[in-house]
This record gives structure tokens, C-alpha cells and sequence, in this order.
């Protein structure tokens, strides 16, 4: 049997002010870094170790990475940066209020933004400075394979693509991995390992700095996932993520 650790960053300065981040590259905020440490303590008190540590290329992801693998005295293992595990990519909505969307276009709306599977956000315009197509990172990738906005389904394909073809044969070899990515990134990877119902999807909000575990066979298939710590709380978080844009509380 082998195993995986995935974790959502710690709280980031979006997360915070309720606003749609997807490849804004924000900075954890200080509830982050500590949710980020106390990450990599539960993962050493239940015994896990590393042999190598993925993130995106988003600093959110790196950091929490970082923090984690210091808690566990592991910053010496081979690390990679792949766009591949970047958060799904939110279009026209990076920037805006949760809140304030749903006060325009109805809780609604907002809720199939967020957590449908197939529908796009509002797409950036080319001439958007926010286009990646812009920014320097992403300056060795095919331009037509970076998105303007992505529906959670463009975003399964990208991932289940990376997990098939990276993460997938270091598996086989028996290495140790740790991936610190985000929470649409992490839901794509749920739906493609585990092809879950679209229902039970929607209703899927990961928690930031919880670790993920999956238990996967010989066949790297899962068996099962479960989260380190305590359910109460985890519980309480993941609800916290579902909330954000209520209008009413
Ligand atoms: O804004 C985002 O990029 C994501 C993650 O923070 O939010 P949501 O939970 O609304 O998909």
C-alpha cells in the first residue's frame, strides 16, 4: 500500500478579505503560517515523512510547503513548482467580493460559480493584465494552454493530467509525497481519483491546512482519504469555506 499527503495552503490574504483569488498570487496571512506549521506538526505526530514536496507556482502554496516541511526538519528534499497544481483559474471574478457577487447576481449564481462542475466564470478579456500569457513564470508554457477561467472540469483535466503522468510513477517508486496545493485544485483531484457524483462534489469544501491523507493500493488506486486532526474542527472549517458569500448568516 502506498500513501500521499495533500494539503490546502494556509489562510491567504484573500482568503481573508473574501475575495475570488485563483491565480492572483497573494501571501499566507499570519493565521496561514500558523495553520501551515500546525499542518506539519500533525504530520510528523502521526509518523508521516517525505521523500519529495510538490506545490504550484503560486506563493501561497510554496509557503505553506516551506512551513511545513521546516516543522518536519525536511527543507533539504527535492521540491517541485508545476503550474499544473495552480488553483483553478477564476477569470473575471479574481478580485472581487464573494459577498458583493452574491448581492449582485444572487447566492445562487454565485454557488454554481463556485462549486458547479462545469460551469466557466466569466472569462478574462486577452488584453486583461491579470492574462497569464503576461507574466513572466509562465513564460515557458504553451500560451494556448493557459486558461483566461476555468470551469472545475478544465481544472480535472489539468491536474488528473499531472497526478497521471508526474506524481503517479514516483508513487510507483515508492516515494514519500507531500502536495501543497489549493482547495479547487485539490477537489479536482478528489473527482479524478475517485469520480465522485457531482452532488457529493459540490458539497466538497477542503478546509486550509488540514492535511489530506490517501491510502492507495498497488494499483495507485485509493482505498481511502482522511483528514489529520480533529473531526470538530476540521468540520468547522470546511464549513467556513462553504459560507463565504452568504449573504445572510
Ligand atoms: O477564490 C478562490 O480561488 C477559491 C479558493 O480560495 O475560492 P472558492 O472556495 O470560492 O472556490
Amino acid at each position: 500500500m502506498y500513501h500521499v499527503i495533500l494539503v490546502r495552503h494556509g489562510e491567504s490574504e484573500y482568503n481573508r478579505r473574501n475575495l475570488f483569488t485563483g491565480w492572483t498570487d497573494v501571501s499566507l496571512t499570519e493565521r496561514g503560517i500558523h495553520e501551515a506549521r500546525e499542518a506539519g506538526h500533525l504530520i510528523r505526530e502521526a509518523g508521516y515523512t517525505f521523500d519529495m514536496a510538490f506545490s504550484s507556482v503560486l506563493k501561497r502554496s510554496i509557503q505553506t510547503m516551506h512551513y511545513i516541511l521546516d516543522e518536519l526538519d525536511l527543507l533539504w528534499i527535492p521540491e517541485q513548482k508545476a503550474w499544473k497544481l495552480n488553483e483553478r483559474h477564476y477569470g473575471a471574478l479574481q478580485g472581487l467580493s464573494k459577498t458583493e457577487t452574491a448581492e449582485k447576481y444572487g447566492e445562487e449564481q454565485l454557488h454554481l460559480w463556485r462549486r458547479s462542475l462545469t460551469v466557466k466564470p466569466p472569462l478574462l478579456q486577452t488584453d486583461d493584465p491579470r492574462n497569464p500569457q503576461f507574466e513572466e513564470r509562465y513564460k515557458n508554457i504553451n500560451p494556448q494552454d493557459l486558461p483566461l477561467g476555468e470551469s472545475l472540469q478544465d481544472t480535472v483535466y489539468r491536474v488528473g493530467d499531472f497526478w497521471h503522468h508526474r506524481i503517479v510513477p514516483l508513487i510507483r517508486k515508492k516515494e514519500r509525497i507531500l502536495i501543497s496545493a489549493h482547495g479547487n485544485t485539490l477537489r479536482a483531484l478528489i473527482k479524478y481519483m475517485e469520480d465522485i457524483d457531482e452532488k457529493s462534489l459540490t458539497e466538497l469544501n477542503i478546509p486550509t491546512g488540514i492535511p489530506l491523507v490517501y491510502e492507495l493500493d498497488d494499483q495507485v488506486r485509493p482505498i481511502r482519504r482522511f483528514y489529520l486532526g480533529e473531526p470538530e474542527h476540521i468540520e468547522r472549517k470546511s464549513a467556513e469555506v462553504a459560507n463565504q458569500g452568504n449573504v445572510t448568516e
